[in-house]
């Protein structure tokens, strides 16, 4: 079984995971960590945090020599930020709580609810650990799943199809093409039309002291089918995915192949039927199923959707209550990103990977790579022929 946890604040010294479970055998750099997390913060649209930051991976146990022992793998990534907030966020008695009190609870963030639930006076308690910094090294956990999945001949690639009133337009690419046009793209967006029509959009806002949310799409090639099952309803793969996408800070509404589209259309219009060839086996000519039916892979691309809110923080200024004095206020912003749909995109692929990671494991089992790629190599086979 794979499972991780992560903890770390967004101002304290380091973000950190551990991950239970990972098979050995498996090569894994911090290099390649490292090329996830520049993409994490490549995205146009952050704001003046990602001017300080550079994320870079530190790989403390689980990996000798390039390769995975099968030993808890532990992840550690610096805030360079801790270095202006170390009176305030120091963990011993030194610290100085009363410098940087929030008060001012943001609308749409977790700051008035999560103080009120844990007692908090100063919000700060809160924010540290609700901000998306976490994602950081959710970013640096997936990226161990997503190595384990390209082994076993996986690719999950994300880009970005809206932001804000801009659609990007479907361009059905393979593998290749998607990932090379999404990486080449500042907002990460397949479509070079509907990416300079974004860029705008995120400027324009910003400018208006605004923010804007959008779509990514996560596409998953090569998947093996039967991942995810439909016996016991907390282990459908889309349920998985779902609660993994809707797990990320902002992410508010999630679909599968065609979604919410289909719940317009009639069955005739939306089922994909089904076809055999002797060197493909079974195949679909449509993938309105976003590659899941009955809870499982069915052998198709995965396709999943995620929409992202706006950005809560503003610099045009929200009413809200000081929790101090009971005054209305308008809210006065340090910094803050404009637009996080392009980041949240890689931490979408992050999530994805991670859950595949999980359900190929379980139906594959082995501690070893070697054992998990034999029996997917010979499932695969199974499955041409069934
Ligand atoms: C990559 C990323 C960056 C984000 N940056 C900011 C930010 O700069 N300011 C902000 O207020 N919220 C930001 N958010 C969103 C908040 O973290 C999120 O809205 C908040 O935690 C409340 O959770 P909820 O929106 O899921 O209800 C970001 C989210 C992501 C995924
Ligand atoms: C630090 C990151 O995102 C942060 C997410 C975030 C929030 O409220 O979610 C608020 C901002 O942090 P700060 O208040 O320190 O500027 C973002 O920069 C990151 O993505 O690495």
């Amino acid at each position: 079984m794979l499972r991780y946890l992560t903890a770390g604040e967004s101002h304290g010294p380091r973000l950190t995971a551990v991950l239970d479970g990972v098979p050995a055998g498996l090569p894994l750099t911090a290099a390649y960590i490292d090329g996830q997390l520049a993409r994490r913060q490549g995205g146009y649209g952050r704001g003046g945090r990602m001017k300080i930051e550079q994320d870079r991976v530190m790989i403390t146990s689980g990996v000798r020599g390039g390769m995975t022992i099968g030993s808890p793998v532990t992840l550690t990534i610096e805030n360079k930020d801790w270095e202006n907030w170390q009176e305030v966020m120091s963990p011993g008695p030194e610290a100085d709580l009363s410098r940087r009190i929030v008060s001012r609870p943001r609308p749409g963030h977790a700051d008035l609810t999560g103080g009120v639930k844990y007692g908090h006076r100063d919000l700060r308690n809160v924010l540290e650990r609700s901000s998306a910094r976490e994602t950081t090294v959710r970013v640096a956990a997936g990226s161990v799943a997503k190595r384990l999945l390209e082994e076993t001949g996986v690719v999950v690639v994300g880009s970005v199809v809206r932001i804000g009133e801009i659609c990007a337009v479907e361009a059905g690419m393979d593998a290749d093409q998607l990932g090379q046009a999404v990486e080449s793209s500042p907002v990460y967006c397949a479509d070079v039309a509907a990416t300079e029509k974004m860029i705008n959009a995120i400027d324009q806002a910003r400018a208006e002291g605004d923010t804007l949310g959008g779509i990514f799409e996560i596409k998953v090639f090569g998947l093996p089918p039967g991942l995810g099952s439909y016996v016991q309803r907390d282990r459908t793969l889309d349920g998985r995915l779902a609660g993994a996408l809707m797990s990320i800070q902002a992410i508010k509404g999630v679909e599968v192949g065609d979604g919410f589209s289909a719940a317009s259309r009639r069955g005739s219009q939306v089922h994909d039927e089904i076809f055999y060839d002797r060197h493909r086996g079974y195949y679909r000519q449509t993938n309105r199923a976003g590659g899941i039916e009955g809870g499982m892979s069915n052998g198709e691309t995965l396709v999943v959707r995620a929409a992202m809110k706006p950005i809560p923080t503003l610099y045009k200024p929200l009413k809200s209550v000081d929790i101090a004095t009971k005054q209305p206020f308008e809210a006065s912003v340090e910094r803050s990103d404009a637009c996080a749909v392009p980041a949240a995109g890689v931490v979408g692929e992050a999530v994805v990977a991670w859950e595949l990671a999980c359900v190929l494991v379980e139906k594959f089992g082995g501690d070893t790579m070697r054992e998990i790629l034999r029996r997917v190599g010979e499932y695969r086979t199974y499955w041409k022929g069934f």
